[in-house]
């Protein structure tokens, strides 16, 4: 078994009345690429920031490299990109690799660093003249510069453009082929989907699930079977019922059979349409899904 890199055990973290982290265990290896999705408030960040040392648990324990997140020792072998990053917008691109890799023993070629992300040319441009996702893509590239064990990034493509988006993949996938650990978070299914071998998705400040991709893509194989109805009548494998104006939303990992069955049920309908839902559509109806079942019980 590969070496545990990040751990946390029953780890909880509350901000007054909100318990943003429930009770979270979990743990991350040397070598893996684990993407980290959920809904907006589901946890995602301040899990990675007590992974990261930037926030203590209320309660439970943290780990990072088998010790404490926060000291020194532990936060020199991470590499992380906050979902917001400000960089000094006077300095240039490659003063401002130069200056983070200063602080590291072995730090990675610059202009290789620059390449990889798709940053090749730019290295006499003040950052503050570079376009967004230029500068979201160099915040990313800081992350690698001192040859982290583990890279921790938090919505690393948001706001980036296709291109953008997929040269930033591709920096991921080399690092990790060359043994590294990552930790990303996304709204993006299709980020998750390129990138991670392991997701774990979070809901309401706790894991709903942790597995392989696969495991996940059936997961969120949700669909919106949308009609007039009156009367919805009871059905099997129906998660949710939504109000549209007129329209009623069943939410249904098997379309088909739910239509059948709807049938069978002599219920009266008309314009029927079958959609998908989004990932983050489809984690907030799982998470309310199970929220129902357990007022039902
Ligand atoms: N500093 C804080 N003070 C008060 N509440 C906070 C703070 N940080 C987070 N929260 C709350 O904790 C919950 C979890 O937030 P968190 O940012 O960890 O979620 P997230 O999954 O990362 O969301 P997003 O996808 O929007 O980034 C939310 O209800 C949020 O409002």
């Amino acid at each position: 078994m590969a070496e545990t890199l990040a751990r946390a055990v029953a780890a909880t973290r509350r901000y007054g009345g909100i318990v943003a982290v429930d009770q979270v265990s979990v743990e991350i290896r040397a070598g893996e690429l684990v993407g980290l999705l959920g809904p907006n408030g589901a946890g995602k960040t301040t899990l990675i920031n007590m992974l990261i040392g930037l926030r203590r648990p209320t309660s439970g324990t943290v780990e990072l490299f088998g010790g404490d997140p926060r000291s020194p020792a532990s936060r020199r072998a991470i590499g992380v990109t906050p979902q917001e990053t400000g960089l000094p917008a006077t300095l240039r691109v490659a003063e401002c690799v130069d200056f983070v890799a200063a602080h590291y023993p072995d730090p990675v070629d610059r202009d290789e660093l620059l390449g990889r992300l798709g940053l090749d040319g730019l290295q006499r441009r003040q950052t503050g003249g570079l376009s967004g996702g230029q500068q979201r893509r160099l915040a990313v590239a800081l992350a690698f510069v001192g040859r982290p064990r583990l890279v921790v990034l938090d919505e690393p493509t948001t706001g980036l453009d296709v291109e953008a988006r997929h040269a930033l993949w591709q920096g991921i996938r080399d690092y990790h082929a060359d043994g590294g650990t990552v930790l990303l978070t996304s709204h993006y299914l299709e980020e998750i989907e390129a990138l991670a071998e392991r997701v774990i998705v979070m809901g309401d400040g706790t894991i709903l699930t942790d597995g392989s991709l696969e495991s996940v893509r059936g997961m969120v194989g949700i669909r919106r079977v949308s009609l007039r109805i009156d009367t919805v009548p009871p059905l099997d494998g129906l998660l949710g019922v939504e109000r549209e104006g007129d329209r009623t939303n069943l939410l249904t990992r098997d379309a088909d059979r739910l239509v059948r069955d709807l049938v069978a049920a002599g219920a009266v309908f008309s314009d029927l349409e079958i959609r998908t839902t989004s990932l983050e559509e489809a984690f907030l109806s799982i998470t309310t899904a199970g929220d129902a079942d357990a007022a039902a019980v």
